[in-house]
C-alpha cells in the first residue's frame, strides 16, 4: 500500500531556493498536499531589483550560466524570456593603474593575454570546462529523482574525491599547485572572485571554479527581472504565500482526523501585529541559518539541533546614474575610455570591489557606455560608499540608490557543509551554499531536498545518496 501524502508542508523563505523546491514537491506529492511557503519580506529574497527613475535594475542575483538548466527551464516552462547580460569589455585597476585591459578585437585580446600571461588563460578555461561538465551530471540524476542526504555526497557523487578536495582547499592552494603563477592569480583570477563573491583566493576551489564560470560567454538573466521565477514557481505550484516572519519550530504530537496521533512540526511567526502558528508534516527551511539573517529557533528537540553561526559577507549594491571619473582608472582622454566594467585587485586601500555599467531589467545588452554620458553603474562594495568616495568616482551623477546585503558565506575551507536532514521530516537546503552559492545552486538544493522529503516519506531509501550514478545512468535513456 503506497503511503497516503502528507497534508500540509511548510517552506520557509520565497527565495529560489524555497519557490523550486515548493515547485518540485508538488510534483512529487500530488495536487492534494497543502503547501504554505512563508516569507518575511519579499517573493524572491536576494533576486531583487532597485528601481530608478522608474526602471529596475538586478540589485541582488543578475547574471545565470548558459548551462544553468534549472534556470533555463523555469524560464521556458513559466512563459517568461531571457535577455543576454551586458558583456562590455573589462579591465583590472589595481588602485595605481589598469594592469589588464581588454581589446573589443577578439584576436587582440588573445594576444594580450598570452604576452601577459602565457597560456595560463585556457588552461584556466579548461580547468573550469571540467568542473563544470561533472556538475551537470546533477540535471541527470535529478531527472531520474535520486536525492542525496548532505551536500558532502551530492558533491561526491558528481566529481567524486577531486570535487570533495576542491571543496576543503582554498582555491589558491588548488591553482598554485595546478602551476598558475601569482601574476596570472592576482591580476586575473582574484578580480574575479572579488566582483563575483567580495573575497579573496582563500574561498574554497569550488566557488572559485563557479565564480570563474560566470566569465563565459551567453550570461543572462530573466526579462522583467530575475525574482519573476520566484512568483511564477510559487504560482505554478499553488502554493498559498505567508507574509510572517517564522520565529520557532518545535516537534508536536497531534491527533490527525482518523483519530492516530501525529508527530508535526508547529510553526510559529509573527506578522506585522500578531503571532500564529500552524501544524506541518514536513517543513523546509529554504533560507541561512543564522541570527542575523533569519533567527528562527528550533525548541525542545532532543538530541538539540546545531546552532548555525557561519558567517555571511556584507556587502552593498550601490546603482548610480551619472558621468564615470573615468581618470580614477586611466589617464586616456574621456573620449576614449571604453571599459565597461572595472575589476579590482586585493589592494586595502581600494573602497570598491568593482564597478560596471548595467542595463535595466527589460532591456537586451546595452551598447557600450560612452565616458562623457552619464550611464547606470553598479558598484559592489564591502561597506557603503561616502559622498566623498561617490565623487571620487562620478564627474557628476544625477541619483544613486543601494542595498545591503548579507550576501554569501564567508568561505573558510576546509568546511562542513551543516546538515540537509535536521531531524525526522525537517530539512535545511542552504547549506549547498558552503559549497557555492548562485541561484542555479539554491535551485539544485531545492530540488535535491524535495526529492529527499518525497522519498524519506514514502521509503524509497533505494533513491537516496546511491553510488555510482554516473555510471548506472550512462545506459538510461
Ligand atoms: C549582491 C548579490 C549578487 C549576486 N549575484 C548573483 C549572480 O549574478 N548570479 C547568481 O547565480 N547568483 C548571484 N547571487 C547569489 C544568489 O542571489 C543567491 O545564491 C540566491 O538568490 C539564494 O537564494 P535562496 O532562495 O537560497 O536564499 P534567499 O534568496 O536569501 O531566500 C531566503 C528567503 O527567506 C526569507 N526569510 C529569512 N528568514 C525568514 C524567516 N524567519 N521567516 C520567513 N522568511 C524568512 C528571506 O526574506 C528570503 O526571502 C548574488 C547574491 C547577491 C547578494
Ligand atoms: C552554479 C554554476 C555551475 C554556475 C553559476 C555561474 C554564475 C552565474 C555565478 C555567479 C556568481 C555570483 C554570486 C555572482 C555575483 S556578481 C554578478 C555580476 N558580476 C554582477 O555584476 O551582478
Amino acid at each position: 500500500e503506497p503511503r497516503a501524502p502528507p497534508e500540509k508542508i511548510a517552506i520557509i523563505g520565497a527565495g529560489i531556493g524555497g519557490t523550486s523546491a515548493a515547485y518540485c514537491l508538488r510534483q512529487k506529492f500530488g495536487e492534494h498536499v497543502k503547501i504554505h511557503v512563508i516569507e518575511k519580506g519579499e517573493v524572491g529574497g536576494r533576486l531583487a531589483t532597485l528601481t530608478m527613475q522608474g526602471h529596475e535594475y538586478e540589485a541582488g542575483g543578475s547574471i545565470i550560466h548558459p548551462l544553468n538548466l534549472h534556470m533555463k527551464r523555469f524560464v521556458k516552462d513559466l512563459g517568461l524570456s531571457a535577455v543576454q547580460s551586458p558583456s562590455g569589455l573589462v579591465g583590472v585597476y589595481n588602485g595605481e593603474t589598469l594592469v589588464y585591459e581588454e581589446s573589443s578585437w577578439f584576436i587582440i585580446n588573445m594576444i594580450k593575454l598570452i604576452w601577459h600571461y602565457g597560456f595560463q588563460s585556457l588552461r584556466m578555461h579548461m580547468w573550469v570546462e571540467d568542473i563544470l561538465d561533472k556538475f551537470m551530471r546533477i540535471y541527470r540524476y535529478q531527472s531520474h529523482d535520486y536525492a542525496f542526504s548532505s551536500v558532502e555526497k551530492l558533491l561526491h557523487s558528481l566529481g567524486g574525491d577531486d570535487f570533495l578536495a576542491l571543496f576543503n582547499r582554498s582555491l589558491l592552494e588548488t591553482l598554485q599547485k595546478a602551476g598558475f603563477s601569482e601574476k596570472f592569480l592576482d591580476e586575473i583570477i582574484t578580480p574575479v572572485m572579488r566582483v563575483n563573491y567580495g573575497q579573496n583566493m582563500n574561498i574554497n576551489g569550488f566557488v572559485g571554479a563557479v565564480s570563474m564560470s560566470a566569465t563565459d560567454p551567453g550570461l543572462w538573466a530573466v526579462k522583467g527581472g530575475n525574482k519573476l521565477v520566484c512568483s511564477r514557481l510559487l504560482e505554478a505550484s499553488k502554493s498559498n504565500l505567508i507574509s510572517g516572519s517564522v520565529i520557532s519550530i518545535e516537534e508536536k504530537t497531534r491527533t490527525k482526523q482518523t483519530g492516530d496521533p501525529t508527530k508535526m512540526y508547529e510553526v510559529v511567526y509573527q506578522t506585522r501585529s500578531e503571532t500564529h502558528s500552524d501544524f506541518y508534516d514536513i517543513v523546509l527551511v529554504a533560507t541561512p541559518l543564522n541570527r542575523k539573517m533569519s533567527n528562527i529557533t528550533f525548541l525542545n528537540f532532543d538530541p538539540p539541533i546545531e546552532e548555525f553561526h557561519q558567517h555571511y559577507e556584507p556587502l552593498v549594491t550601490t546603482l548610480i546614474k551619472g558621468q564615470l571619473n573615468s581618470t580614477v582608472f586611466s589617464s586616456r582622454p574621456l573620449d576614449e575610455f571604453d571599459l565597461g566594467t572595472v575589476l579590482t585587485t586585493d589592494n586595502p586601500d581600494l573602497f570598491i570591489n568593482s564597478i560596471g555599467f548595467v542595463s535595466s531589467v527589460r532591456e537586451d545588452n546595452s551598447p557600450q557606455p560612452k565616458a562623457e554620458k552619464a550611464h547606470v553603474w553598479k558598484i559592489f562594495s564591502a561597506r557603503a560608499l561616502s559622498k566623498e568616495q561617490i565623487l571620487k568616482l562620478f564627474v557628476s551623477y544625477d541619483y544613486a540608490v543601494k542595498q545591503s546585503w548579507f550576501a554569501y558565506p564567508h568561505y573558510t575551507p576546509p568546511e562542513k557543509c551543516p546538515s540537509i536532514i535536521l531531524h525526522d521530516r525537517l530539512y535545511y537546503l542552504n547549506g549547498i551554499e558552503f559549497a557555492a552559492s548562485a541561484m542555479e545552486m539554491s535551485a539544485v538544493a531545492g530540488y535535491n531536498s524535495a526529492l529527499l522529503a518525497y522519498h524519506r516519506w514514502n521509503g524509497h531509501t533505494h533513491m537516496i545518496d546511491q553510488e555510482d550514478l554516473h555510471e548506472r545512468l550512462k545506459t538510461e535513456l
